[in-house]
């Protein structure tokens, strides 16, 4: 039998959560298995409270049952758990491939400690195969886009079939394909300068771990440091 290897690492980040503890749930297929395994120890006793970062991670947890509250109604979170579309060895990210890049992001930088989880696929020497992913207001999308274009990148405004996709807080994603990344921090300040712009999926120094779930069963940890 093959090895799930999203769950493999989703399940030992679970590890991590401990009674009392205000935890961030992700958004993903990686994310998913975390989730259903907290459902799991909320079952046998485990007492949490939890934030999601979209709406399908809030419907899986209360079907579940894990005890949700609003971000707003709290200071900060413990731990966050969620998964990546890249990862490179100093923990840098590309995250939004779901489209839920801005909450994933509040929600990470408002937590003491973020784990990533991940299978192999996902680590890289250096970001940016994977379309960076850039949440834009749909007010002038077009010349946000342009400008984005700008940056070195080709941009291309993500689909759900025939319509414009949306995202939970009803804004539009340019998908922006760079060949590469050389300095994530300075894309990142780049992509800051742009008014329509209200986030991306660059996540620099907001990782603390990453579990990487390995085709052999194996799991690798990289430890950074905690951003709060
Ligand atoms: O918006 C989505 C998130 O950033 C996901 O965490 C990311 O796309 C990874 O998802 P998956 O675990 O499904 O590859």
């Amino acid at each position: 039998m093959s090895v799930n290897v999203k769950q493999l690492a989703a399940e030992k980040a679970v590890e991590y959560v401990q009674d009392g503890m205000k935890v961030g749930l992700g958004t993903g297929s990686t994310a998913y298995w975390a989730i259903r395994k907290l459902g799991e120890r909320v079952q046998q006793g485990l007492k949490i409270t939890a934030v999601a970062t979209s709406q399908a991670s809030e419907d899986q947890a209360r079907e579940l049952g894990i005890p949700l509250v609003a971000f707003g109604d709290i200071d900060s979170l413990d731990l966050t758990i969620d998964g990546a579309d890249e990862l490179d060895g100093e923990l840098q990210l590309i995250k939004g491939g779901g489209g839920a890049l801005l909450r994933e992001k509040i929600v990470a930088m408002g937590s003491t400690r973020m784990i990533v989880v991940a299978d192999e696929s996902k680590a890289v020497q250096t970001l940016g195969k994977f379309p960076l992913p850039v949440e834009i207001v749909p007010f002038a999308w077009e010349w946000t886009v342009a400008k984005l274009a700008k940056l070195g990148c080709k941009p291309e405004l993500r689909r759900s079939g025939d319509e414009l996709y949306k995202t939970d807080n009803g804004n539009y994603i340019a998908d922006c394909r760079f060949e590469v990344i050389a300095s994530a921090p300075e894309l990142a300040l780049s992509l800051q300068g742009i008014s329509g712009v209200v986030d991306h999926g660059l996540f620099i120094g907001i990782a603390s771990m990453a579990i990487i779930g390995k085709n052999d069963g194996s799991i690798e940890i990289i430890e950074g440091e905690t951003h709060l």
